[in-house]
């Protein structure tokens, strides 16, 4: 008896193999006209499907594999016909010395013996060839009541056999040998994995370490696994680790390390799509900030609509607002002012356009409106009446409109007119002065917080003059126009092109516009807000959109999206049996889209994610931390793994540094344990009295650490770490510790990835507009564009400083400013267990100012920069205003001083 198969001419057209023929004789298999390989050897034949062709792979035993590839109709025949030769000829072969060959692969034991990790997929694909083919079933009762169990059961014991085989491969496979929860992740092999992670506990090892294994086992041959790296930088390092630490396992072949943007472009070039193009024509953050800007320029002008709704925005609109229920308390209520506001003489508050400070947004919004519109004001000029017991009492209502002689009295108030709790004081007194005035109540306007959210204070306000017959500027006179395109100039653009890129990108790539978005800004709590930033930001996204289709140019999110549509219809066949994906926090919509096409078009094929969801930091580029939550949701059925090892930080450090994080009832139990607890370090708040003492607390900190180093007669390495790139402008790093301390300064961002011994931590104070935490990054107006909002206020801003701290091995040092401090440092000095575990240095104002300043001058001297007379923390840079140049603090909006260039 025989049968011969081949690939014949069509299979190799359409799967690019090369000719192969398996002749099945009575002595064995043979391919290609080799060897007779005996029946009785065989373990397994599967069947890999694809969209139009299939491989199938035939498992020897000792590891060995045939595969060739077939058109799809011809795999399952050739599989049924191995099978139905297998069972006929093994016992005639030879006695079969093991168990798992004592099972046809068409019954549950068979099923149970293959001698690799039964995913779902796999186990759910024999169940269907069951049905479909009830001869080669087990046959009635050999099927367990409870399928799942027995296969889970049976992967328990998989897993156990290959740790105890493998064991000397996860021993020498990276420098150390990795641990259980280590090798675990790399022996598991469902359909989908997420490797849950902690910070520093060896991702990169598992993910060299996964790879070998799956090569070793004939999971999948090198080229075809894909392995996706966030940037080019851990893409090249993850590559050397391979070539490195598996070169004899590649023989020759290379796994594909890259970034989903190479991917999407290797992608776009293999299609041969016209749509992908050339590197050089995709836009990077720089040139998509300066096409928007032009956009908005181009809008302005041509558009009256889009002019008012910017200026609007820009200028009444620009930060959120609090709701009255949230200021319980003047805590709550300065730490508000504190993040929204400005600091000027003294006072916070809100600096209006005609330079007075006012208390609150909406009555920033009452005052620019009036400028803009050229109505004459005084802010809380005082009004004497008689309360009802007799009493002369004084208020102040917010404004007085002069040309008028009227008032406007702004309440922080919600909806049923209830007052938010810290100031019902002034409320009390705006009622009573009301209640008394009588007569004056004509000529006084109440408005609220709450009109001014839903956005019909200034509709009231403007509807209100003109009934008392004034009529208002239909444009700003030239002084306000001035005041305004200073304020768009250096508050609001800065503000606003950050927020609307990212709005922006995850619009595109979470599929979000039109009525949804209508929908969703009907619904925020700052609607009108909303409604006004969906407005802009749907006009330039067209504009943007236009721009790009006619030049010729895509973004990175365009080529992502290009790519997934490639997979999708066909143009583009990719080989990958395993993907790896590191850092998976920060996957965006986009890329989780292209990720699901390459794993419809290729049943069978592997997805392995792993990241840590606490050190997501890049919502601001598109990152989307839900779809790590919600993994299930998006991928299907999937192994939860756990890292929860540090072999960086010491626990001390790891506990402050989780306490961030905490916040959503850590839906994956997160605990993260230092691998070894007998390394001591600590956590240490220095407080020096006001901002401008940071560079002299700087100082005393690393005269501290050298000192430290010096006595251990250890050279340290340090991170100086800030929020924003400009705070390390600021606050330069001394250069006279290198003989012990090796100092590096960059921001949060990035460090990310990287460790040293000690890291400082800058800038965390409230208000200013290098404060940490930060409220742009927060912002709820890219919730109208995210599939799940976030509940927490900060959620970014914590992960941010979580992976600021977990940077550190030994020491962490957050640079508290005493007179603003950040409610970072103010949550932790608050909490009992925290504060316990806490070190507190402290720079007294006297020892402060004088040496200090002193060598921040040496170092400005030294550097060639000016230091601010005025604040003695910024520098002194060169700008152009309508008056001409001058030089201005860099510390600006929280220093204002300016000097005027002398002619030369
Ligand atoms: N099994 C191990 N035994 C000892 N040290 C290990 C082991 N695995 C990894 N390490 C070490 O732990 C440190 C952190 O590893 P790695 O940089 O891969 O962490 P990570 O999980 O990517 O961290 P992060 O997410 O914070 O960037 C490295 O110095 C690495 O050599």
């Amino acid at each position: 008896m025989m049968k011969r198969f081949s690939s014949g001419l069509i299979g190799q057209w359409l799967t690019g193999t090369t000719e192969w023929t398996l002749a099945l004789t009575d002595e064995g298999m043979i391919f290609n006209g080799g060897a007779p390989i005996a029946y009785g050897d065989l373990q397994q034949v599967v069947v890999d499907e694809g969209v139009v062709w299939d491989t199938l792979a035939f498992g020897f035993a000792g590891g060995i594999w045939h595969r060739v590839e077939a058109i799809k109709a011809d795999a399952i025949q050739i599989q049924r016909a191995v099978n139905a030769f297998a069972a006929s000829h093994s016992d005639a072969a030879r006695p079969k010395p093991q168990r798992r060959q004592e099972a046809p692969s068409g019954t549950l034991a068979g099923l149970l013996y293959r001698p690799l990790y039964l995913s779902a997929w796999e186990v759910d694909r024999w169940a269907r060839e069951q049905s479909a083919d009830g001869a080669q079933a087990g046959g009635a009762g050999t099927m367990p009541a409870d399928l799942e169990a027995a296969v889970a059961q049976r992967n328990r014991q998989f897993v156990d056999d290959e740790l105890e085989r493998y064991a000397g491969f996860f021993d020498g496979v990276e420098s150390a040998p990795l641990t259980l929860e280590q090798r675990r992740a790399c022996v598991v092999m469902e359909d989908r994995n997420l490797l849950v992670a902690s910070a520093g506990s060896g991702k990169t090892s598992v993910i060299v370490g996964k790879v070998g294994y799956a090569i070793d086992r004939g999971y999948a041959r090198p080229e075809e696994i894909l392995v996706l790296a966030f940037n080019n930088f851990a893409a090249a390092e993850i590559r050397d680790r391979i070539a490195a630490r598996l070169g004899n396992l590649l023989e020759g072949a290379a796994v594909r390390v890259q970034t989903f943007h190479a991917l999407g472009q290797s992608i776009g070039a293999a299609a041969g799509t016209r749509a992908v193009p050339a590197p050089a024509a995709v836009l990077d953050e720089g040139a998509i900030d300066g096409m928007m800007g032009d956009i908005i320029a181009a809008l302005r002008k041509e558009n009256a609509g889009f002019d008012s709704a910017w200026i609007e925005l820009s200028a009444l609109y620009l930060k959120p607002s609090p709701r009255p229920a949230d200021l319980q308390s003047p805590h709550a209520w300065e730490r508000h002012l504190l993040r929204s506001g400005t600091r000027q003489g003294g006072r916070r508050g809100y600096l209006t356009l005609n330079g007075e400070m006012v208390a609150s947004q909406g009555e920033l919004a009452i005052a620019n409106w009036l400028f803009l519109h050229g109505v004459d004001y005084a802010y809380e000029k005082p009004v004497h009446y008689v309360s009802p017991d007799g009493r002369r009492c004084q208020y102040r209502p917010s404004f007085h409109l002069r040309e008028l002689d009227a008032h406007v009295d702004h309440l922080m108030q919600d909806a049923h007119g209830r007052p938010a709790p810290v100031f019902s004081v002034k409320h009390r007194d705006s009622l009573a002065w009301q209640q008394s005035a009588g007569a004056e109540l004509a000529v006084c306007l109440c408005t609220t917080s709450n009109e001014y959210a839903s956005g019909q204070l200034l509709r009231r306000l403007a509807a209100w003059m003109q009934k008392g017959g004034h009529v208002v500027a239909s444009r700003p006179g030239r002084q306000a126009q001035e005041a305004l395109d200073a304020w768009i100039r250096t508050e609001s653009s800065p503000f606003l092109t950050g927020l609307l890129r990212a709005f922006i990108r995850h619009a595109k790539s979470n599929r979000i516009g039109g009525t949804e978005l209508i929908r969703r800004t009907g619904q925020c709590a700052d609607p009108h807000r909303a409604a006004l930033f969906a407005r802009v930001a749907d006009a330039i996204g067209a504009r943007y959109a236009e721009r790009l289709a006619t030049r010729g140019e895509i973004d990175f999110d365009d080529m992502i999206i290009k790519a997934e549509s490639a997979i999708r219809d066909g143009s583009h066949r990719h080989r990958f049996k395993l993907i790896l994906v590191d850092e998976f926090q920060d996957i965006s919509q986009g890329r989780a889209r292209l990720l699901r096409a390459m794993l419809d078009a290729r049943p069978g094929c592997k997805l392995f994610c792993v990241g840590d969801d606490w050190q997501s930091i890049y919502r601001f580029a598109g990152a989307d931390v839900s779809l790590f939550k919600n993994f299930e949701a998006s991928f299907g059925r999937a192994a939860l793994l756990r890292l929860d090892s540090t072999f960086r930080s010491c626990q001390g450090i790891a506990d402050v540094a989780s306490r961030y994080v905490d916040f959503d009832g850590n839906p994956f139990g997160k605990k993260v344990r230092a691998a070894d607890p007998s390394v001591r370090g600590s956590v240490t708040v220095m407080q020096y009295p006001a901002r401008d003492k940071a560079g002299a607390g700087l100082n005393y900190v690393l005269q501290r650490l050298h000192r430290e180093a010096a006595d251990a007669g250890a050279k340290r390495s340090v991170f100086i770490l800030a929020r924003y790139k400009r705070l390390l402008e600021q606050v330069p790093a001394p250069s006279n510790f290198s003989d012990w301390l090796d100092i590096e300064s960059r921001t949060i961002h990035g460090a990310k990835g990287l460790q040293a011994d000690c890291v400082i931590v800058l800038g965390l104070m409230e208000g200013g507009p290098h404060a940490f935490p930060s409220m742009q990054t927060d912002d709820p107006m890219l919730d109208l564009v995210m599939p799940h909002a976030e509940a927490e206020p900060y959620a970014e801003e914590r992960r941010l400083m979580y992976v600021a701290l977990t940077r550190a091995r030994r020491r962490a040092i957050l640079m508290s400013c005493e007179a603003n401090p950040s409610m970072f440092v103010t949550e932790l000095l608050h909490d009992p267990a925290s504060r316990a575990a806490l070190d507190i240095w402290k720079l007294n104002a006297a020892s402060a100012s004088a040496p200090a300043t002193a060598a921040n001058r040496k170092m400005r001297a030294r550097d060639g920069t000016a230091g601010c007379p005025a604040c003695g923390d910024g520098q002194l840079v060169q700008r152009s205003g309508k008056y001409g140049d001058f030089r201005g603090c860099s510390s600006y909006p929280d220093c204002r001083y300016t000097e005027k260039v002398r002619a030369a």
